[in-house]
């Protein structure tokens, strides 16, 4: 192997497989976008061809402004094009996009850009003046704006290209080690953390996505979280980008998706649980989809149900388990998560099914304290609850600048490999082994005897009493039967220890808040039927659960606690 093949083989950059698919098929489309006007003009659609050179082009322009491997770059930009092609240029200079959610506190949200240290904003016309006027990424020297004038900032996205233009394919040598991107997390716990991506982090995830779910290039999906669109080229799709809001999938208009869906010849769709819940009490079949997933929270049983009889019976449901820490974990299919149904509703958690190879799965006894190094002690007994941990190529290793959530989430972990064996793909050289990080999850669960992982709920929401322990996914779709009820929230009112177990009850659209006494009642009796539940008599009537923004499906049990404590002396 000469010097400069070796050099190519060890590259490892998400956006490395841009140039192969746009040589092999250049006029493809990579992705679609509405307009202002929600409609699909071809102004707003991209080849394989114009993503490569155009992508090509503003890493070249934004190499020439100083944004090189390595620098840190907000990027406040809308799922449209811009946002794609400023993507894949910025993964082809090396340089290490940062993305947060759109929507989140305001007070969080400059935290996390201060944290982030950013070197480099770019951003819509509106997020360079929020940028200004809420002085955020104060450290970031070069701005660009996607707008048609450089007010507030250096240069437009277009000059930009335009500096750029002819200078050739682009794509920086980044070892697999290097960092990729920082990704914040959704925040449903706390202030959102960000998530340190490296390339080979990336590399794997496409790898494990293809193979769980059998993914071949050439199908076209619609992803309704515009971050996962970012895989598409990779796997050789195309990507329809929804007409929808993406903070508030709740509220997408499920005529639109349909007319997308119909008009492009979607085949597969990624969906919150909450997007889920719009398709299914839309009730309109979805006769091309070949495959759907949904992650995020756990999937309502009802929902499953609607969405399998709404797709083709060949078609695929496919609920994966994961973090932005690590994606995906584990992986069932709706078919056999509604046969699991009665054990859910009985109390045994949800599902999540088998871990998807190469990962290691482990559950170890419940800690809320930092454990610095791995060792088998940890584990809890074969088939008892516990925390959640994963060793695997798509585990990241660390947060950025929090040092303190970092070790409450990593395991060192050495492991002796026999010299012919590789070693372990996130795994760094030691004298004689190796050393990997295992990350926690900060979930509770176990695995059955099949070998499938059943989610608890999180750790940080276990309510303990003077008697015992309760996971909120064990009880809550007890209570969820009920037919009148939307969907309940179990929180701990108290000290730990000592707390009260409070069951949050969200009704139907439509129940009278005349009939709250008698639900009341036969929630008390549902919660008879079972040890677990047996206690829980503390019964409140919420008028709509808070719910995280990223997928507004995960029930914001932090706030309803602190609401539940006003309520009950
Ligand atoms: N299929 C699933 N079934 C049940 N829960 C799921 C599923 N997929 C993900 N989850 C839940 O979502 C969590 C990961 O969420 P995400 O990475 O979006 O941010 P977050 O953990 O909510 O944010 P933060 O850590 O800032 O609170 C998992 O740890 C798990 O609790």
């Amino acid at each position: 192997m000469d010097a400069d093949t070796s050099s190519r083989a060890a590259t490892v950059n998400i956006a490395a497989a841009l140039p192969r698919l746009a040589n092999a098929a250049p006029d493809r489309i990579a992705m679609r976008c509405p307009g202002p006007d929600g409609r699909y003009a071809d102004a707003h659609a991209l080849t394989y061809g114009a993503l490569d050179t155009r992508s090509d082009a503003i890493a070249a322009g934004l190499a020439a402004r100083g944004i090189v491997r390595g620098t840190r770059t907000v990027l406040m930009v809308r799922p449209t094009p811009e946002f794609f092609l400023l993507m894949f240029a910025l993964f082809k200079a090396g340089a290490v996009p940062v993305l947060v959610d759109p929507g989140i506190d305001k007070r969080a949200l400059r935290q996390c850009l201060d944290e982030a240290g950013a070197e480099a904003f770019i951003g819509i016309p509106l997020a360079q003046f929020a940028r200004v006027l809420l002085r955020w990424a104060t450290s970031a020297r070069v701005r660009i704006t996607t707008g048609r004038w450089a007010l507030l900032s250096d240069a437009t996205l277009a000059d930009v290209e335009r500096a750029g233009a002819g200078a050739g394919p682009q794509l920086a040598a980044t070892a697999g080690d290097d960092v990729a991107a920082i990704l914040f997390t959704s925040g449903s716990t706390g202030v959102p953390k960000g998530v340190v991506y490296r390339h080979r982090h990336f590399a794997a995830q496409i790898d494990m996505l293809r193979d769980a779910f059998g993914i071949g290039a050439g199908g076209v999906d619609l992803p309704t979280f515009p971050p996962f669109a970012l895989f598409d080229p990779a796997l050789g799709l195309t990507s329809i980008i929804p007409d929808m809001d993406p903070t508030r999938p709740a509220q997408a208009d499920p005529r639109k998706l349909h007319a997308a869906i119909a008009r492009f010849g979607v085949d597969q769709l990624f969906g919150s649980p909450a997007l889920m819940g719009v398709l299914a009490t839309y009730g309109k079949p979805l006769p091309g989809l070949r495959r759907v997933t949904s992650a995020g929270a756990p999937v309502p049983p009802d929902t499953v149900a609607k969405i399998l009889e709404l797709l083709p019976d060949d078609a695929r449901f496919w609920t994966p388990y994961g973090a932005t820490e690590c994606l995906p974990v584990a992986v069932i299919e709706g078919r056999e998560l509604l046969e699991l149904r009665t054990r859910t509703e009985h109390g045994a958690g949800t599902c999540v099914g088998r871990p998807v190879p190469p990962n290691e799965v482990r559950i170890i006894r419940v800690d809320d304290a930092a454990i610095p190094e791995w060792s088998d002690d940890l584990l809890a007994p074969p088939g008892t609850i516990g925390e959640i941990t994963v060793a695997g190529p798509s585990a990241t290793d660390t947060y950025f600048n929090r040092d303190a959530q970092t070790r409450l989430a990593k395991i060192r972990e050495r492991v002796e490999v026999a010299p012919i064996q590789p070693a372990p793909v996130n795994g760094r050289g030691l004298d004689g082994g190796c050393e990997r990080i295992v990350h926690r999850m900060g979930d509770l669960g176990y695995f059955d005897a099949e070998g499938r992982l059943w989610f608890c709920g999180r750790k940080g929401h276990r309510v303990v009493t003077a008697t015992g322990t309760l996971c909120t996914e064990q009880v809550e779709p007890v209570f969820n039967v009920h037919p009148e009820v939307r969907r309940t929230a179990l929180v701990g009112v108290g000290p730990k220890a000592h707390q009260t177990p409070v069951l949050c009850v969200e009704l139907e659209a439509g129940v009278a808040k005349t009939e709250q006494a008698r639900i009341a009642d036969e929630l008390r009796h549902i919660g008879e039927g079972f040890v677990h539940t047996g206690r829980i008599e503390r019964v409140l009537f919420h008028p709509g659960f808070p719910v995280d923004i990223r997928h507004n499906a995960k029930i914001g049990r932090e706030t309803l606690a602190a609401w539940a404590a006003t309520r009950v002396g």
